[in-house]
C-alpha cells in the first residue's frame, strides 16, 4: 500500500539567506527539495579578474541628467520607474554600482537590493519542483536573480548534468530584437568586445537559489533581463527575472528557456528530447 502523503513544509530553504524567508511545500507527497547549497550571490571563477567599474558621481540618488555616468550608459534614461518597476526589456541594463557615490536608495539600484515579494518553492503534478508568489506581484517588478556558479563554455560542456545550465544568451546585437533601441546604449554601438568572444553559463545545480526551480512555459510571465552592476563585463552579465504581465498570487512563475529544439546535445553528441509539460494552449510540446 502506498505510503500516507501528510505533505512536507520547509519554513526558509535560503535559511536567513534571503531579506524574506523562502517557504519549500510539497502537498502531493513526503518528499522535501533534493539537497544543494543555498547562495544569494554569483559565485564567479578565480581566474577572471572582476573589478568594479568607476562609477558616477552623483551626491544624491541619480535622476535622467547627463551629469550622471551610469544613466548615459543606459542611453540618458533610467531604466525603472520611481518605485522600481522597469520601464521596458533592454538588450543591457546598467545599474549603479559599488564605486557610485550615490546612496542605496538610488532609483537605479534594484536587482542588486534582493527578491522583496514572498516567493515559495513547491511540489507540481508534473513538473518536478516549481515557485510561485505568495504576493500580487505587478509587472516590471524585479523578483530574483538565477543565482549559481559562473562557468565558461568549456568548463559548461563538461557538466554532466545541464538541467540547471542557464546559458548566457548574448543577444545583444540581434537587431531584428532590439530594432533601434541598442543604438541608445553606447557600449553596444561597436559590436562585440572581446570579452564577449567567450560565452558563460551560471549552473544552479550544485549551489543557487531559489530560480533553481523556476519552470519553462511557453506562455511565460516572466522574461530574462541582462543587467551589469558590480563589473562592466558583458559576457556574463547578472540575469535578472521580471514579470511581463502582472502575477496574481500563488500563480506560478516561468520564464522562457529559449532552447533550440534539436539544439540539446547529449556527452555523445546525440540531439536529446523532452516533451514541453507547460500546459499552454499556445505550447510548442518541445521543451528541447
Ligand atoms: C531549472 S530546472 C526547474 C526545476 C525543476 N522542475 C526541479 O524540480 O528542480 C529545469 C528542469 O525542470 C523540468 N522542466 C521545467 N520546465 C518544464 C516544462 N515546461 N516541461 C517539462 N519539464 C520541465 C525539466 O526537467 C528541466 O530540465
Amino acid at each position: 500500500m502506498a505510503e500516507p502523503s501528510n505533505g512536507t513544509f520547509t519554513v526558509d530553504i535560503s535559511a536567513g539567506l534571503e531579506k524574506i524567508p523562502i517557504s519549500a511545500i510539497n502537498s502531493i507527497s513526503n518528499e522535501a527539495p533534493a539537497t544543494f547549497f543555498y547562495i544569494s550571490h554569483i559565485q564567479y571563477l578565480g581566474k577572471y579578474q572582476l573589478d568594479p567599474p568607476p562609477g558616477c558621481d552623483c551626491v544624491g540618488p541619480c535622476s535622467d541628467s547627463q551629469k550622471c555616468a551610469c544613466v548615459m550608459k543606459n542611453g540618458g534614461k533610467i531604466p525603472f520607474r520611481k518605485i522600481g518597476g522597469l520601464i521596458e526589456e533592454k538588450p543591457l541594463i546598467y545599474e549603479c554600482g559599488p564605486s557610485c557615490k550615490c546612496p542605496p536608495t538610488c532609483r537605479n539600484r534594484v536587482g542588486q537590493h534582493g527578491i522583496s515579494f514572498r516567493l515559495q518553492v513547491f511540489k507540481t503534478t508534473s513538473m518536478g519542483w516549481g515557485v510561485r508568489s505568495l504576493d500580487f506581484i505587478p509587472t516590471g517588478r524585479f523578483v530574483c536573480e538565477y543565482i549559481g556558479e559562473l562557468l565558461d563554455n568549456e568548463d559548461a560542456q563538461e557538466r554532466d548534468n545541464d538541467e540547471y545550465l542557464f546559458l548566457i544568451g548574448n543577444n545583444y546585437y540581434d537587431v531584428s530584437r532590439w530594432d533601434n533601441l541598442q543604438k541608445t546604449i553606447p557600449s553596444l554601438r561597436n559590436g562585440p568586445g572581446e570579452e564577449e568572444e567567450n560565452f558563460f553559463a551560471v549552473d544552479a545545480l550544485k549551489c543557487g537559489n531559489l530560480a533553481r526551480f523556476i519552470n519553462h512555459s511557453c506562455t511565460p510571465n516572466l522574461f530574462t533581463q541582462n543587467v551589469l552592476c558590480d563589473h562592466d563585463n558583458k559576457g556574463m552579465p547578472h540575469i535578472m527575472l521580471f514579470p511581463c504581465e502582472d502575477i496574481q498570487p500563488l500563480e506560478p512563475l516561468a520564464y522562457d528557456y529559449n532552447y533550440t529544439i534539436d539544439g540539446v546535445h547529449d556527452s555523445e553528441g546525440n540531439i536529446k528530447k523532452k516533451r514541453c509539460l507547460c500546459g499552454s494552449v499556445e505550447c510548442s510540446g518541445w521543451l528541447y
